[in-house]
């Protein structure tokens, strides 16, 4: 079984655009969660454009379900994760001034810094996922960090897939046996969708979890919260 978390930045981004508390993040990660997600995702930037990092203390105390944050992990993310203590924390190397996520972690370069990391949280007991490229090279190196999981970066298999070169999953089908053979649980993200989810799924062996926000929360209005979540759920069963 795949598990669904619905990652919930684009709710901070409406809610921001009007300085108030509307949409209010934590109601709708209990109603994504009434609705049957099975995870909630957050990705706190530094500049908190969307999350900020109270809106992680605020959504500790009513996600029952499994609590993911992402992010880089700066000295200031590390206390939020340490303070939260989250089911998972997935480790991203975006830039400060990045639009969004846009590349995987080189896992041999940063080899010891991700060790170092990675230890504090498992220390702590909390899973560790880290954002990887489809790259055979990096899930080795990713194993050397010590890291529990890896989630594939999949920007560049939606973006394929939507031109219909279904090809583009390959890389990621044989990164994704790699990790399953080297003992590494399997996540997934990035501009996954209604229109490439289940094929994905299906071409995936041993997918663990999806983290979905930004077509998530775009196909939920025209369709509503809980027909998408419900969707995504058939999808992925
Ligand atoms: C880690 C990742 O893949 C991202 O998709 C991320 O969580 C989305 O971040 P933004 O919502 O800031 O684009
Ligand atoms: N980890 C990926 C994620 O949480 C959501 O990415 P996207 O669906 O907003 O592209």
């Amino acid at each position: 079984m795949t598990k669904l978390s619905v990652n919930i930045n684009k709710i901070a981004t409406l809610r921001n655009a009007r300085g108030g508390d509307y949409p209010n993040v934590v109601q709708v990660a209990k109603d994504a969660q009434r609705f049957g997600a099975e995870g909630i995702t957050i990705h706190p930037r530094p500049d908190e454009r969307h999350i900020r990092y109270q809106d992680a203390r605020d959504l500790k105390e009513v996600v029952y379900t499994e609590f993911n944050i992402e992010g880089n992990p700066i000295p200031s993310f590390i206390d939020l994760v340490l303070d939260c203590k989250p089911a998972q924390v997935t480790l991203v190397p975006d830039a400060v001034d990045a639009i969004t996520s846009n590349a995987g972690w080189d896992t041999i370069t940063h080899r010891s810094f991700l060790k170092e990391v990675i230890d504090e949280f498992k220390r702590n007991g909390i899973r560790t996922s880290i954002f990887v490229d489809p790259d055979k090279k990096m899930i080795e190196g990713a194993l050397a960090t010590g890291t529990d999981r890896i989630e594939l970066y999949t920007e560049e298999f939606a973006r394929q897939f939507g031109l219909g070169n279904k090809e583009a999953v390959q890389p990621y089908a044989a990164c994704a046996t790699l990790a399953g053979e080297l003992g590494l649980g399997v996540n997934a993200g990035h501009d996954l969708s209604l229109d490439n989810i289940e094929y994905f799924k299906q071409n995936i062996p041993n997918l663990l979890e999806v983290s979905i926000g930004h077509a998530l929360i775009g196909e939920s209005i025209y369709l509503g919260l809980e027909n998408v979540i419900n969707m995504y759920k058939r999808k992925l069963s």
